[in-house]
């Protein structure tokens, strides 16, 4: 099921080309949109919304043109935006019911519907008191209550994880899960870090200067690139012959070794390969996949 599809899609600022000649196509469940730093990601969840008028080439988001539906799009698509938006005299109850109401939904089911997503985003007594007061990972979580308040088929996350301490990542990064498969709204998200996206998504699109780099499922990202990075005390040399011999790639860099993970049981052929040796392991951690990786790797659309 197509759930967005962009064509040739274009959008010019005076100075800039935000979006440029993107073509790409979004199947249901969790897709990330990766880019760095002004690469359109913002750009193109705006003209998604219809909030935007494209230059050129168009969009369709559940099937409605963006440029002619704009408001029935919003009706089912909920937006979680990167910026700080929340009014702080607010309560998140009051806010959220109050965006609920703007979704047109009665005043009891608002106020339901409102207790259910502010639960379900893990706010509880503090739901009560002023946003002011709130912290960032408090504020990330009234911004996504928000998006979900009017049961949407599909929500669209600028940044989620944005300002966020480690902990409050991977709450943020449950939470997006958790939308995805437990309730089955389809979720676009965007984010400068592969590696975050990595965990949560199905599919990831990655952009560059408004182009699209890459499409791909999750896995064709992580297959041929994972590496596992392993650093002995002594003995570099005789582990990294090792675990030749047992048929893994190993590459030096430095102080430590990058093998390659081919299957899980790489990982236990490093542990196993440091035992017999009697190396004293000081740290072995998977490697994320960065932006900049993929930049140098061939396009792949
Ligand atoms: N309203 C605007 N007027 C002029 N230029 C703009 C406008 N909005 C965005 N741009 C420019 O378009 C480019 C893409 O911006 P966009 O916000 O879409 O990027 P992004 O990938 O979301 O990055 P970030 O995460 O930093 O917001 C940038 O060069 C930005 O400066």
């Amino acid at each position: 099921m197509t759930i967005l599809a962009t064509e040739g899609l274009t959008r010019r600022f005076p100075r800039v080309t935000a979006l440029d000649q993107l073509t790409v196509t979004v199947g249901a469940g969790v897709t990330g949109l990766v880019g760095a730093n002004g690469a359109g990601k913002s750009t193109l969840i705006k003209i998604l919304l219809g909030l935007l008028e494209p230059s050129a080439g168009g969009a369709q988001v559940l099937g409605m043109d963006v440029t002619s539906r704009g408001a029935e799009i919003r009706r089912v698509v909920g937006y979680m935006p990167e910026h700080d938006c929340l009014p702080p005299d607010l309560s998140a109850t009051e806010f959220t019911v109050h965006m609920a109401r703007m979704s047109g939904l009665p005043r009891t089911a608002a106020r339901e519907r409102a207790a259910d997503v502010l639960r379900h985003v893990g706010l509880y007594e503090e739901r009560y008191r002023p946003m002011g007061g709130y912290s960032t990972g408090m504020k990330q979580r009234v911004k996504l209550a928000q998006a979900l308040v009017h049961d949407p088929r599909l929500v669209m996350l600028d940044e989620p994880t944005n300002g966020l301490d480690p902990q409050g990542r991977d709450e943020m990064l449950g939470l997006i899960r958790r939308i995805g498969s437990e309730f089955g709204i389809s979720v676009l998200v965007t984010s400068h870090l592969l590696g975050e996206l990595e965990r949560v998504c199905d599919h990831v699109i990655v952009i560059d200067g408004g182009r699209l780099l890459r499409s791909s499922a999750i896995g064709e990202f992580t297959q041929n690139t994972e590496t596992v990075s392993v650093e002995v005390e002594e003995g570099q040399d005789a582990l990294a012959a090792r675990l030749a011999e047992l048929g893994e790639s190993v590459t030096p860099n430095g102080r430590t070794l990058l093998v390659q993970v081919r299957a899980p049981e790489t990982f236990d052929a490093v542990r196993d390969a440091v035992c017999e040796l009697d190396l004293h392991l000081i740290r072995m951690e998977q490697r994320r996949q960065r932006i900049e990786d993929i930049f140098r790797e061939p396009a792949n659309v």
